[in-house]
């Protein structure tokens, strides 16, 4: 068995001066606070990217900079899908007893500490090297495109795409760290400026500097603990040109496994945590995860089925859409808040049961998959 036993967020939006590693450690000692653990009792090391500060050795040097001398450390790259692909591992090394606490941490100063250029250029790696990087389109010319195609087969519009904003954005309101508190209404989304049509700017997640973290442990901390019960992965493709066509995308893979290797339904999911880089994507992976129907899901925001007091809250913390998305770090900030809400520490944000709760994260363009399901134990 793993547990997470504890989890560290720094605000996201603008740390002027910090640098990735500042705002990596910063929210790895607040795990580690969280924990309960001191630094020596972490034997293991996963940490995710950072665009910013893109060295080979990221791992080594961040158990460096943190104190750290771990039996193992790796830095993982499976873009928007890393966090919980490191999660995953995590749970690999505990419950095959490679290691006792692992700590899993990414931050990264993308907002302030990179121009705009060398922004762009880093985000268009997902497109095919040869042609596409040297161009500099980024991933919302990708999810457009994705967007559009979507749009047309299940009849989904402009404005059911934004409602999936204005609900990131009211439950950004609720917390103080997110990057944006201003409430939004699809009148606004539709009326603000083309990125790539159909997607507007508030269809956009911004850039962000920020950090998380969390620790995967062997034994539980504390009175309630909050398992990892399964999970599972799939890559489907690199290049959006390559993707499959709509009906076997990847989250549909990976789900099925996910549910195989906990033993868990949909109809057991009481909080969802699902990656938002765009609206498109909310969409998109919430009806390929089987939490609502082809088409359906913009209804279900507007019927108040997502919102916090709904059936299904999903994402209470505000997303990437709206708390804010600094790479890895943005994902896992999904976690951090699934896990609060089960233990119970969401303060004005608490749901009524998270008991059980379902995590995806995409990277890429809908490439990589993990889906991941979480359990409280008292
Ligand atoms: C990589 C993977 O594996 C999977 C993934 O995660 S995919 C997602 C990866 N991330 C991205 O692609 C980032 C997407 N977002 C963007 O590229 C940019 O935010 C954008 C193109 C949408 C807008 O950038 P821009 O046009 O240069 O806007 P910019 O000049 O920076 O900001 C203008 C204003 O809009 C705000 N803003 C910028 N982006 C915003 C957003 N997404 N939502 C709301 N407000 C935003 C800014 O705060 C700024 O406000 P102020 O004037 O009050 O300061």
């Amino acid at each position: 068995m793993s547990f997470i036993t504890g989890v560290g967020l720094t605000p996201f939006g603008k740390h002027e001066g910090s640098s990735s590693l500042d705002l990596m450690s910063k929210a790895a000692q607040a795990a580690l606070d969280d924990a309960g653990l001191k630094r020596s009792d972490i034997d293991g090391i996963l940490c995710g990217y950072s665009t910013v500060s893109p060295h080979i050795m990221l791992a080594t040097v961040f158990a460096e900079h943190f104190g750290i001398r771990p039996s193992y450390a790796h830095a993982v790259q499976v873009g928007g899908a890393t966090g919980l692909a490191m999660t995953m591992l995590a749970h690999h090394l505990v419950t095959s007893g490679v290691a006792r606490n692992v700590l899993v941490v990414a931050g990264e100063n993308r907002l302030t500490g990179q121009s705009r250029d060398a922004s762009i250029q880093a985000l268009a790696q997902v497109g095919h090297p040869d042609y596409e990087v040297p161009l500099g389109p980024t991933i919302p010319a990708y999810y457009g495109l994705v967007a559009t195609r979507y749009m047309h087969e299940y009849g989904v519009t402009e404005e059911d795409l934004a409602e999936f904003a204005v609900l990131m954005r009211a439950h950004a309101c609720t917390h103080p760290g997110a990057q944006f508190h201003d409430p939004i209404t699809v009148a606004e989304i539709m009326a603000s400026k083309p990125v790539a049509m159909p997607l507007k700017l508030l269809d956009c997640c911004p850039v962000s500097d920020g950090g998380a973290a969390f620790v995967v442990s062997r034994e539980r901390t504390g009175e309630t603990g909050v398992r990892i019960r399964g999970c599972a992965q799939a890559h489907t493709h690199q290049h959006v040109t390559a993707a499959p066509a709509l009906s076997e995308l990847g989250a549909e893979i990976s789900i099925a496994r996910a549910k195989e290797a906990s033993g868990l339904a949909i109809s057991d999911v009481r909080y969802a945590a699902i990656y938002d880089s765009f609206t498109i994507t909310l969409a998109m992976l919430l009806e390929d995860l089987g939490l609502a129907g082809r088409g359906e899901a913009a209804a279900r925001v507007r019927s108040g089925h997502f919102s916090r007091d709904g059936a299904m809250p999903l994402n209470t913390h505000g997303g990437l859409l709206s708390y804010g998305h600094c790479g890895v770090g943005g994902a896992m900030a999904h976690l951090v808040e699934a896990h609060l809400q089960m233990t119970g520490r969401a303060a004005t944000r608490q749901v009524r049961d998270a008991s059980i709760a379902l995590l995806h994260g995409d990277g890429g363009v809908l490439s990589s998959h993990v889906s991941m399901f979480l359990e409280r134990v008292r």
